[in-house]
């Protein structure tokens, strides 16, 4: 089994003329896993075929982050793609999707500044510009995010919606591991003990949902858990604005395990149901 790989524009652009009916796209950065796998599943359940972009995107990776690091199995991937009956991979090397210095760039406004933008200045910036060339280039339909990047996909949103792109964002609810670990590209930085000591993270965001005062609950949580070094807890309403007095509602984690940073989130509800 094997799965149609294109690398150039050129390429890219005469497999996009021979896809027929709606396509949807799932942008990734690769070291695809069973997270990446739902949101492939749930771009075949809205399309007539589905294009699988691999690019680790430098304009999203601060000067001391992981870029050089990131892992990059690109055969297991399209091994994987394969599988799932992906119709088209797009893996473009920087030269292809930056041809020349960035000058222009999508500006995330003041979301892009709080949890992720504070702690990774510029990362949003570099997001939603490598997201619309994507879509530019691509020109899908539907495009599919993990919630698990729950700010990535609010602000996508936002970009699909402020800047007219025609296709809509259909949200995937995050994949996680039997003892409840986000699956994510980054956990494979975690040894034995720290992988461990990083299920507090989601024990804390079901004490939150299972609590009148998530916030309290996940503090707990949190609060008993050596080796964790919290980045943010956040509790804020579904559109990431000041949360309301009582109602839906929404927290986020972001914490470091080691010099892993791994990031989470859930929906909650705040006051007695
Ligand atoms: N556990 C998950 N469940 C659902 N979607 C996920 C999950 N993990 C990643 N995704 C989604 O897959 C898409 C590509 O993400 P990416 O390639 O960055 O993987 P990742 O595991 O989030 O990597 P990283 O750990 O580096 O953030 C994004 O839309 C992301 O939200
Ligand atoms: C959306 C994305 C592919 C843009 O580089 C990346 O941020 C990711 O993998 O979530
Ligand atoms: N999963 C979002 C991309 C990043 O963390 O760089």
């Amino acid at each position: 089994m094997t799965v149609r790989v294109v690398a150039t524009r050129e390429e890219l652009a005469k497999a996009r003329a021979e896809l027929s009916g709606t396509v949807a796209l799932v942008p990734t950065m690769g070291a695809l896993h069973d997270g990446h796998v739902a949101n492939i599943r749930a771009a075949k359940a809205r399309a007539d075929t589905v294009v699988v972009s691999i690019f680790v995107n430098p304009l999203q990776f601060g000067p001391n982050e992981d870029f050089e690091k990131y892992p990059r199995p690109l055969s297991a991937d399209l091994e994987l793609c394969a599988a799932e009956g992906v119709d088209l991979v797009f893996a473009p090397n920087r030269e292809v999707v930056y041809p020349h210095e960035v000058s222009v760039t999508v500006d995330p406004g003041p979301l892009g500044e709080i949890l992720e933008g504070a702690s990774r200045p510029g990362f949003f910036r570099g997001v939603l510009t490598v997201v619309s060339k994507l879509f530019h280039l691509v020109r899908p339909d539907f495009a599919c995010f993990g919630e698990k990047d729950y700010q990535q996909l609010t602000l996508v949103r936002r970009l699909v919606s402020d800047l007219d792109f025609p296709l809509e964002i259909v949200p995937v609810p995050t994949v996680r591991e039997s003892d409840g670990l986000a699956r994510s590209s980054r956990n494979v930085y975690l040894d034995t003990e720290q992988r461990a000591v990083s299920l507090a993270i989601s024990r804390a965001l079901k004490a939150a949902a299972d609590s009148p005062d998530p916030l309290a609950a996940a503090r707990e949580v949190l609060d008993a858990a050596p080796g964790i070094a919290l980045d943010y807890l956040a509790l804020t309403d579904p559109a990431l604005g000041p949360a309301p007095e009582t109602g839906a509602a929404r927290l986020l984690i972001a914490a470091k395990v080691g010099t892993t940073r791994l990031i989470d989130n859930t929906p909650v509800h705040i006051g007695v149901k």
